[in-house]
């Protein structure tokens, strides 16, 4: 059964799957390119659509935001990491999705910042050849080799040297904005707030975990505090994108299947699966100081709990549903080290262990599985274990949650809802 929201397929966005089977789980076509999705025969120049400034304008109107003048204003986008997995696997391929559809102002510029070496020329190599989307390589080439590539390369010689660069470039005009992606380990997130805008607007996006414990997740934010008002502060959970998780609400309050069986009459046992078949691969710089509990449970899978588990918002508004999901957070037993268990993946036949990982620090203990038991104390949940369960380098990738049911005889289905990027499907599973 596929899910609710239909939305138009953007041009380059690869074809959903249209069986119970997630895409990822069948065969991939011998023609991929690098980024693993089928080419087309198109070039950029007839491709890429032109940039509609009353489009953009619309938008900011649909989510109450001030208008820009884009006319006049350069807006420049900077990606903190750039040399990282998430740089490479999600915000240069979504920017240039955002580019590729006209929805970026037209004067528009995209900048890389990291620690590593790299030629610009390199660095464009590295980011064409992860692009997730349907142009050839021709196309590509083209596009890298432009005389006004939008990509002027990676800095790597310090913010302030950054910032000249930006400087030069949004000379043209009177106003520039600004967006910093950072897409690196927390602990370097406040070095990297200094470079706001002069003459126009400064936006921060900011990645999950927000900080490893409490204390460092306050001085986080008083950090960001210091140097940005509340409403330049964009943090993300990916994962409230993913498609069922966007629809876990209406699927649960708009269906009368499902609703009057979403309690402890009915549910046995919930349980919410990230499971990964690749290990860390040169991401142990920041992976080693979270270990997978802060890297995926303490964020992704808490939310997808606490959106399965809250009670009915008054609204669909972003603050209704908030205000539900604390409820349940608040409502949770604590969780004891009784009530989970970690794990560390090791090499096996020629597959290296997280210690092979030459980013990982000899010796580390820190966790790349774990499971663990939680409990909601309320009325609807009392009784009933979540478990939550996530690891790195395991045999197959997938994300799930599964519900039991209490009815049928032992060995009864379970309901899965699917959370695979390419499709959210909902499905019965083998009984367990
Ligand atoms: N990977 C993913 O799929 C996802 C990751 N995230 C989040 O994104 C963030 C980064 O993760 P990820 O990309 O996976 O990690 P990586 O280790 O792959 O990348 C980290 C990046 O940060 C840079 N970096 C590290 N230390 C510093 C420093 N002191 N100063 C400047 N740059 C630095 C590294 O570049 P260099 O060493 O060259 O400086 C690299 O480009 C984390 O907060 C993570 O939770 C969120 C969602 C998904
Ligand atoms: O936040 C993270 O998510 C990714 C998995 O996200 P997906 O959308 O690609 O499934 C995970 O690999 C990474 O460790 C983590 O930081």
């Amino acid at each position: 059964m596929h899910l609710l929201r239909t939305a138009k397929r953007p041009r380059w966005a690869p074809a959903r799957a249209t069986s119970s089977q997630p895409a990822s789980d069948a065969a991939a076509p011998s023609s991929l390119g690098a980024n693993g999705f089928g080419l087309t025969n198109g070039t950029v120049d007839e491709d890429v659509s032109p940039c509609d400034i009353s489009n953009l304008d619309q938008g900011c109107q649909a989510y109450n935001l001030p208008v820009n003048d884009w006319a006049h204003s350069s807006l420049s986008i900077v990606v903190l990491g750039a040399s990282g997995d998430l740089a490479k696997k999600k915000i240069f391929p979504a920017l240039f999705a955002l580019y590729y559809e006209g929805l970026l102002p037209p004067n528009v510029q995209f900048y890389g910042y990291a620690r590593t070496k790299m030629t610009d020329a390199a660095f464009r190599e590295m980011i064409g050849n992860t692009l997730a989307c349907r142009i050839d390589a021709r196309s590509l080439a083209k596009m890298q080799a432009q005389p006004t590539a939008r990509l002027p390369g990676l800095a790597t010689r310090g913010f302030l040297n950054l910032n000249t660069r930006m400087t030069q470039q949004e000379a043209v005009m009177p106003r520039a904005n600004r967006i910093f992606f950072l897409s690196i380990p927390p602990n370097v997130f406040l070095d990297a707030t200094g470079n706001a805008a002069e003459t126009g607007w400064t936006r921060v996006i900011v990645e999950k975990p927000f900080g490893r414990d409490s204390d460092s997740s306050k001085e986080l934010a008083e950090g960001l505090a210091r140097h940005l008002s509340e409403d330049q502060i964009y943090r993300i959970d990916h994962y409230l994108g993913k498609e069922l998780i966007e629809n876990l609400t209406v699927l649960r309050f708009s269906n009368s299947v499902f609703e009057p069986l979403w309690s402890r009459q009915h549910i046995r046992n919930v349980q919410v699966i990230f499971s990964e078949n690749f290990g860390t691969e040169g991401r142990g710089g920041y992976f080693d100081r979270y270990g997978i509990i802060r890297d995926v449970i303490q964020n992704h899978l808490l939310q997808i709990l606490a959106l399965f588990a809250m009670e009915q918002p008054v609204s669909l508004d972003a603050e209704d549903i908030r205000n539900e999901k604390v409820k349940v957070l608040r409502s949770m037993k604590v969780v004891g080290t009784e009530d989970v268990v970690v794990g560390q993946y090791r090499a096996k036949g020629s597959l290296p262990g997280y210690l092979d990982d030459t980013t990982v620090p000899k010796g580390s203990l820190t966790p790349t599985f774990a499971a663990v038991a939680m409990f909601i104390d309320n009325a609807r949940w009392d009784g009933v274990p979540f478990l939550l369960k996530a690891g790195k380098a395991l045999h197959k990738r997938y994300a799930e949650i599964r519900v039991q049911f209490r009815w049928g005889a032992d060995g009864a289905r379970p309901l899965l809802l699917s959370l695979s990027c390419t499709a959210a499907t909902v499905r019965s599973g083998r009984a367990i």
